[in-house]
């Protein structure tokens, strides 16, 4: 076990930003947390929800004295509030970040502030709910965070930040930005752009279908309609930030789609009861892993901050 982080600051206080923040306090009860969010009417809310123990009104002041900094905002919004920051940290102060998408933010981070040290992260854990009301300290339990250094990252610091991570309750595992990226853009960055064109396209049919799409909506457009809730201005950052992967990936996804369409076409059963058993497969397998707690119900809360439901049994 490292140094714990005496004081911790979250710039951005969304969902994330959020959670970090009621989660630091949860499970580091010695740390002080201080934030700043670049809406004000975020920061009088954080204030009232106790998101941090003080929520300041300038980044600067924010990080002040701080030694580890997470900077939670959209992805392409990173090198602006790493830039705000310039000549405001300690020498010695981790820089990290909870980005989707990561070569991308570790590059305008490590710009915006040389000479000081930069470890990329990112929490795979999130809902399809954004802003400061959406936070929770559990958020990150039990849900694997990526951390993405540079092979010259002072290896001290990847292991203060790898048992931060472990603090909030998750599992951690370091990998390549770039492999990263490959990887989120299969599981999840894809998955979205689907989600969001298969609802898009739905809402396009009303017309024909005289309200009975939304009217029957269930099970699987059901699922598809959460993850296409998710936030606008976070999901246009990611497909902008993560583009090459994102193609890559979507490239090969259409050439799948064509050879359903066409075992469809020449009722080829066997192939599409060959691939749907295949993806059974995948399902089960993530279901023993024990990774199946991002679910629509799971985590969200009422207002008072219960817990609504807890994750079904399988
Ligand atoms: N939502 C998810 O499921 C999820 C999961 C893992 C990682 N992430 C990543 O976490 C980051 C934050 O996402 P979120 O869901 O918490 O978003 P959010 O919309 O809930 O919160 C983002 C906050 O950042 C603030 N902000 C924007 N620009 C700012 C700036 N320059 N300085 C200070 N504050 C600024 C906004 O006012 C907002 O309150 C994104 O980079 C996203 O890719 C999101
Ligand atoms: O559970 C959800 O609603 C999510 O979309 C979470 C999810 C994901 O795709 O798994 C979304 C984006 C993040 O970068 C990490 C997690």
């Amino acid at each position: 076990m490292t140094k714990p982080f005496n004081h911790v600051a979250i710039i951005g206080l969304g969902l994330i930003g959020g959670s970090i923040g009621l989660a630091t306090q949860a499970a580091l009860p010695e740390a002080r947390v201080t934030a700043f969010d670049a809406s004000e009417d975020v920061r009088d809310r954080a204030r009232q929800i106790g998101l941090a123990h003080e929520i300041m009104d300038t980044p600067a002041a924010a990080v002040d004295g701080a030694d580890l900094v997470v900077l939670c905002v959209p992805v392409r919004a990173m090198g602006e509030a790493a830039a705000a920051l310039k000549g405001a940290l300690k020498p010695d102060a981790i820089i990290s970040d909870v980005g989707s998408c990561k070569a991308s933010v570790a590059e305008a981070i490590t710009a915006a502030l040389p000479g000081q040290t930069v470890i990329p992260a990112h929490p795979v854990a999130g809902t399809e709910h954004s802003g400061p009301d959406a936070g929770f300290a559990e958020l990150f339990r039990n849900r694997w965070c990526i951390l993405t250094p540079a092979d010259d990252a002072p290896a001290a610091a990847v292991g203060q930040l790898s048992d931060f991570w472990a603090a909030m309750g998750a599992r951690v595992e370091i990998m390549e930005a770039k492999h990263h990226d490959l990887v989120l853009a299969v599981t999840s960055h894809v998955p979205h752009l689907i989600a969001y064109t298969i609802v898009g396209t739905a809402s396009d049919l009303e017309d024909v279908t005289r309200g009975e799409v939304i009217k029957y909506s269930a099970g699987g457009f059901r699922d598809f309609t959460r993850i296409a809730a998710s936030d606008p201005t976070m999901w246009r950052d990611v497909f902008l930030s993560n583009k090459e992967a994102v193609l890559e990936v979507l490239q090969r996804f259409s050439e799948d789609l064509s050879a359903l369409q066409r075992a469809i076409r020449w009722g080829d059963g066997d192939t599409l009861f060959d691939r749907f058993t295949e993806t059974r497969a995948v399902r089960r397998s993530i279901i023993e892993e024990g990774q199946d707690d991002a679910r629509p119900d799971f985590g969200r809360r009422d207002h008072s901050g219960a817990a609504k439901d807890q994750p079904p049994k399988n």
